[in-house]
């Protein structure tokens, strides 16, 4: 495999674990519980799903907050799964990671400068004191902050102005890897417009490859070259976006995305499907077999017993499998999914939810076309 071939980050039979003591006694939440992904240079993987996926657990996992209890991380084909000292100092400047509330990495104490001086400390970049302001004062251009801000405190400044401080920080190792949690998910929409718009600007500028971590499945449309779709810890459909978006292959996607809000035209085929029913079912007694299939229409006797294994969904009619997933670079990757139903779901697709469950078609908003806020052109100041 060449360099341009292999991927940045490669994740194999990562599993994360949590002993809990609830009122029942002693038990085990398998938060991650095995799974497989790349992300090539340059490139962004989004991970979606409702809450209590597992999506963070995996950031926190590849960030060594927690402590992943299986599994592989290779990091431009190096072994990260369990390093130490040293090599875990190493390791943070090279993945580094946005979360949703700046404050979390903002000290209300202290000027934003050194929020971002700080990681160019740690890691002895930018040469001497007056070295490292100029470089912060760089970094606050870049993400579209002017110098004045550099000695104001966090609270004197709006949401999207620390997100923005946020990221500057971020960038400032150099990273090979940025992990964004769900970066936009407390700011106004026009604010995420502008959050979205810096981030696509500066992995054009840059080259920065991103894992994107998100609820908002247009956003996460909008952003994301390859979509990793959770449930209960486990990935239930790993495709390309437009794959993913066009022709969802798992029940659990189907629904999912029938449960977004209209954002598009594409909404009123996703419509077709039932939008999401039920509860997630407790992580500490997860069903046996498929997860999914206690909220799932299309579940048969059959998947209580069978562990699904991800597997490329049956072509839509019409549509040769190899020029929909032909030469895409080195991102190209096939489309799959966890569910040995696929040809069953696929067929009842076609002619809408399978029988029992009610259509939504006529919901507010289906045919709607809401143009996002962030393909208007809205300012990136
Ligand atoms: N430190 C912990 N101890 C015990 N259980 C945990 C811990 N951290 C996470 N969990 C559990 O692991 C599961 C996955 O949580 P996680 O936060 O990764 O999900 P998520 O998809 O990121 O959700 P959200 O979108 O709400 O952030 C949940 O059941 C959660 O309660």
């Amino acid at each position: 495999m060449t360099d341009d071939e292999r991927p940045l980050l490669s994740v194999r039979d990562l599993q994360v674990r949590f002993p809990v003591t609830t009122d029942r006694g002693k038990g085990v939440v398998h938060a991650v519980a095995g799974i497989d992904f790349d992300i090539h240079r340059g490139r962004t993987v989004s991970l979606v799903g409702e809450s209590g996926s597992g999506k963070s657990t995996v950031a926190n996992a590849l960030m060594h907050l927690v402590e992943p209890s299986a599994g592989t991380v290779l990091l431009d084909g190096r072994d990260i799964t369990s390093v130490r000292g040293k090599e875990l100092k190493a390791l943070r400047r090279r993945i580094a990671m946005v979360f949703q509330d700046p404050f979390a990495s903002l000290d209300p104490r202290q000027h934003v400068f050194r929020a971002v001086e700080e990681p160019l400390e740690v890691h002895g970049l930018g040469g001497d004191r007056a070295g490292r302001r100029r470089r912060v004062a760089e970094l606050f251009e870049l993400v579209g902050l002017s110098g004045r801000f550099l000695d104001r405190y966090p609270h004197e400044l709006s949401g999207g102005q620390r997100q923005r401080v946020s990221i500057a920080r971020a960038l400032a190792g150099e990273p090979d890897l940025i992990i964004l949690d769900e970066v936009t998910a407390s700011l106004d929409v026009s604010v995420q417009a502008q959050i979205m718009n810096l981030l696509n600007r500066l992995q054009g500028e840059l080259g920065l490859t991103y894992l994107f971590i998100a609820h908002d499945l247009a956003v996460v449309e909008h952003m994301s070259d390859h979509v990793l779709v959770m449930y209960l810890g486990r990935l239930m459909e790993d495709g390309d976006v437009q794959d993913v978006f066009d022709a969802p292959a798992h029940p659990y996607t189907k629904a999912l995305l029938a449960s977004a809000p209209a954002a598009d035209p594409v909404a009123e085929r996703r419509r077709r499907t039932a939008p999401l029913e039920g509860e997630v079912p407790s992580p500490l007694h997860p069903p046996s077999g498929c997860v999914f299939r206690t909220r799932c229409p299309w579940a048969a006797d059959e998947c209580a017993r069978t562990v699904p294994v991800p597997v490329p969904p049956p072509p839509p009619r019409g549509a040769s499998p190899q020029l929909r997933h032909g030469n895409r670079g080195p991102t190209a990757r096939e489309h799959v999914a966890a569910c040995i139903r696929l040809p069953e779901v696929q067929a009842s697709s076609r002619t809408g939810v399978p029988a029992g469950v009610p259509s939504t078609t006529t919901s507010a908003g289906s045919g709607a076309t809401r143009t996002a806020p962030w393909d208007a052109g809205a300012p990136d100041p």
